[in-house]
């Protein structure tokens, strides 16, 4: 058991240089950060709606092989229950706003009734199907139709879900399908039966594996572009999203979200001194200790060269103290020549008046972390224009020894 263990590591895992986190996070989406959770849920809505659409338009158009194979009642009842089906299609097809507090949940109640309607029409269908075959031609029809579950199934490969999503998913297709078959007694014999259930079941298997794959090139993917790779703090493009997201959110619920906008002292000289290479190490370094600073739910953008924006959700400015405080106690990390390296920060609160949008506010942080800058850096200027030195020159020798 060892041994296969191992050969599965070492031929299996190991080129695709997976770790254990990494498959747990192909397994179940459990683990998954919003922002994973989010793009994963814009991919799957845009998949179904594009998929829906097109169902939307082929699905009438197959009234035609009805009309052709069947007698009138029979084509009657199945171009009546393609025109349910078109519906219910259009509706998902229609544009819709993508939900702000739960955009997952709402992707995957789309997908369920995407992979619903074929099914039911399958079970809908199947009875009077069986009744209405006589001829080969009636019978090679009905025959593609108690495919139409295990198409759906197949189906699901397009789709970034994780193994245990794929299979929930599946798992009310499968029931429809065996409950259809059922009751139409066309496949009585186990034979045909347990065929049936192993080909859907392989189907899964792949949609399960292709899910899986396309979770994990999605994180890879989405972690790249989303952070900056010097600092691991989020890329502006992506922090201007986060930030527009969070925007909303804290203005629907009423509560403040409050910004700093961080901006290294002196770092020039850093780079002129000492090179480009020791520069990087110093924005490494204070983008490490901000990021240790902020809480788990606050979010850290690199907004441009030594510029960086912290967004601190349900915030009041005023407690924005205690992370000027974290970091101060943390410090900002220390300047190759060993003195610890000064920032200037401007503070601007969603509360404050005339503030339309995430713009504006980012503007007024900007303003203020000037103005700091004018007031002699290494200091804060609040939203009601007061100014604070943030490390007092007696204290500057205990920072030296903690920060870095
Ligand atoms: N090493 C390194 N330097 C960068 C990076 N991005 C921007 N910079 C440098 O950051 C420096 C910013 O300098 P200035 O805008 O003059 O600001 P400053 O020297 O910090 O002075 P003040 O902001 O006025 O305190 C420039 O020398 C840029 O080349 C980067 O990714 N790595």
């Amino acid at each position: 058991m060892s041994s296969l263990w191992q050969k599965i590591s070492k031929n299996i895992l190991a080129p695709s240089q997976l770790n254990g986190n990494q498959i747990l996070d192909m397994l179940t989406p459990a683990g998954r950060t919003s922002e994973l959770r989010r793009h994963a849920a814009s991919v799957i809505m845009a998949r179904v709606q594009l998929i829906a659409g097109l169902f939307a338009i082929l699905v009438p158009l197959g009234s035609i092989v009805d009309l052709l194979v069947f007698d009138l009642k029979t084509a009657a009842n199945l171009v009546g229950l393609r025109i349910l089906a078109a519906l219910v299609f259009g509706v998902l097809a229609w544009p819709r706003e993508v939900s702000l507090t739960r955009p997952y949940a709402q992707a995957l109640a789309a997908l369920l009734v995407l992979l619903l309607v074929p099914s039911l029409f399958h079970l809908f269908s199947a009875d009077m199907l069986a009744a209405a075959s006589q001829t080969r031609t009636q019978q090679l029809v009905t025959q593609l139709y108690a495919y139409l579950p295990t198409i759906v199934l197949g189906g699901l490969a397009i789709f970034p879900l994780t193994a245990i999503e794929a299979a929930l998913l599946a798992l009310p297709v499968i029931t429809l399908s065996l409950y259809g078959v059922i009751l139409s007694g066309q496949m009585t014999e186990l034979a045909q039966y347990g065929g049936m259930l192993w080909f859907m079941l392989m189907m899964l298997g792949v949609a399960m594996f292709s899910g899986m794959s396309q979770c994990h090139y999605m994180a890879t993917l989405v972690v790249k572009a989303m952070h900056d790779q010097l600092t691991g703090a989020y890329t502006r493009r992506s922090g201007e999203d986060a930030l527009a997201l969070l925007f909303r959110l804290n203005n629907m619920s009423g509560k403040p979200l409050t910004l700093a906008f961080i901006d290294l002292d002196r770092f020039k000289s850093v780079n002129d001194s000492y090179g480009h290479e020791a520069g990087d190490r110093c924005l490494r370094t204070l983008s490490d200790n901000i990021r240790h600073a902020l809480r788990r739910s606050d979010l850290l953008i690199r907004w441009g060269g030594e510029e960086f924006v912290a967004v601190l959700p349900d915030t009041p400015p005023e407690y924005v103290g205690s992370l000027l405080q974290r970091m101060r106690d943390m410090g900002l990390g220390l300047r190759p020549d060993g003195q610890p390296m000064t920032a200037s920060i401007g503070i601007a609160s969603s509360m404050e008046a005339n503030t339309a949008n995430w713009e504006s506010m980012v503007q007024r942080a900007d303003q203020r972390m000037y103005e700091a800058k004018q007031r002699g850096r290494d200091g804060v200027v609040w939203p009601d224009g007061r100014w604070q030195k943030l490390t007092p020159v007696s204290q500057t020798d205990a920072t030296t020894s903690t920060a870095g």
